[in-house]
């Protein structure tokens, strides 16, 4: 079987956000990530700050060599000789320039594991443009690129983040433990793009979906009755509705409730980003000493050995048409091949010029 496999498949490419690693990075980042999206300055400007309050490096590129280093042990413990290659939407490793590189050493054909574990057009078409848009650049020498499925309820996934929410839970100060409000984050987008997340006509809103359905289960596995699922990181202009409550908002509410201490789980992030580090570690935990509430933040799971089994076992569902092991019920999709859509219209993009209103006569 693995022979089959091998013979399909001679490369893995592990496709992700990129982020700047110098402070003379930040800003053609910043540019590629926001071309044509009506991000407006003001915002640009803020985020150059973020990155720039942690010297112009996001972890995110170090994150992700860090999983491809466990995913490349894990391959090889199995004694499967499968080469794995990296690359980005916004910033080097560029995707073009592995793609080439795959063509250049004579891969034909890869599988693509993409850093995002959700359905959307941010999390999940995006992703399948960049793959064709990259074998589009490459042109005759571009392998066959297979994208693997979202993930967001694999239970290696959701383990690893209710045993982290347990963990960051007793780190609380004992008098406030056991009353602790769980709160989960995920990146907010605008309303308009997660209800078109998803095939047409099959309900709309895929990401806010699935989203709470991983925040369900994460809380069920980490012995939480109660939760919240609320958004962080909205950009774009003010009058354009993305998904809210922001966590900000969401503390001052908890606070004028009495809650006294607050478990954050990011479950919308797979590693410690820009937006958890600054977003979270530093906005929201000031918001919520402000408030007297005490705060801790679940650590995200891609430090956590299971996620590289996830990346293989998701590997494993080609190699051995292994069934997708999941927790949840929501529609699972993302897996096309060539960067092709799940479907027409599938997770549309919704691209509006910065500042004009959503309804103009
Ligand atoms: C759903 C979602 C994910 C999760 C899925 C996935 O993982 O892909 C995600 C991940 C990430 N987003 C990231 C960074 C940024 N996202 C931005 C802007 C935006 N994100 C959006 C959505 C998402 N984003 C949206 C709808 C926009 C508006 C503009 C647009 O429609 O594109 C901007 C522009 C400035 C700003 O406004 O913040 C930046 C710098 C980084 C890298 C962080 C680091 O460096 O560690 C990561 C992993
Ligand atoms: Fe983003």
């Amino acid at each position: 079987m693995g022979q089959k496999w091998e013979a399909e498949f001679d490369a893995l490419l592990v496709l992700s956000f990129g982020g700047p690693e110098k402070p003379d990075d930040v800003r053609p980042f910043l540019e590629n990530v926001t071309r044509g999206r009506g991000v407006p300055p003001e915002r640009l400007d803020a985020v150059a700050e973020h990155y720039l309050h942690f010297g112009g490096v996001s972890p995110i590129n170090a994150l992700n060599r860090d999983i491809i280093a466990r995913v490349e042990a894990g391959l090889s413990e199995a004694g499967i000789d499968l080469p794995v290659y990296f690359g980005n939407r916004n910033w080097h490793p560029m995707v073009e320039d592995a793609v080439a590189r795959m063509g250049a050493d004579g891969v034909r054909s890869a599988l693509v594991f993409p850093t995002s574990a959700w359905g959307g057009y941010s999390g999940c078409r995006q992703y399948q443009e960049d793959i064709a848009r990259a074998r589009a650049t490459v042109g005759d020498a571009a392998p066959h690129l297979l994208k693997l499925r979202q993930y967001y309820d694999h239970p290696l996934l959701i383990d690893a983040f209710a045993d982290a929410v347990r963990e960051s839970a007793t780190q609380l100060p004992a008098a406030t433990r056991d009353s602790a409000r769980l709160v989960f984050t995920a990146h907010s987008v605008p309303v308009a793009a997660d209800v078109n997340a998803g095939p047409p006509g099959e309900g709309g809103n895929l990401y806010s979906r699935q989203v709470a359905e991983a925040a369900r289960l994460t809380a069920h596995a980490a012995g939480f009755g109660d939760f919240d699922v609320v958004w962080q990181s909205r950009s774009g202009p003010p009058q354009v509705p993305w998904l809210e409550p922001d966590i900000c908002d969401h503390l001052e509410v908890l606070a004028a409730q009495g809650v006294r201490s607050v478990v954050n789980c990011p479950v919308g992030f797979v590693s410690d980003h820009l937006e958890v580090v600054w977003d979270l570690d530093t906005e929201a935990r000031e918001k919520a000493s402000e408030l007297g509430i005490d705060f801790v933040r679940a650590a995200t799971p891609g430090t956590d050995r299971r996620f590289a089994e996830l990346v293989l076992e998701l590997v494993g569902e080609h190699l051995e048409a292994r069934p997708a092991r999941r927790l949840g019920t929501e529609p699972l999709l993302g897996s096309t091949f060539d960067g092709k859509s799940c479907a027409v219209d599938c997770c549309k993009a919704v691209i509006r010029p910065a500042g004009r209103p959503a309804h103009t006569h």
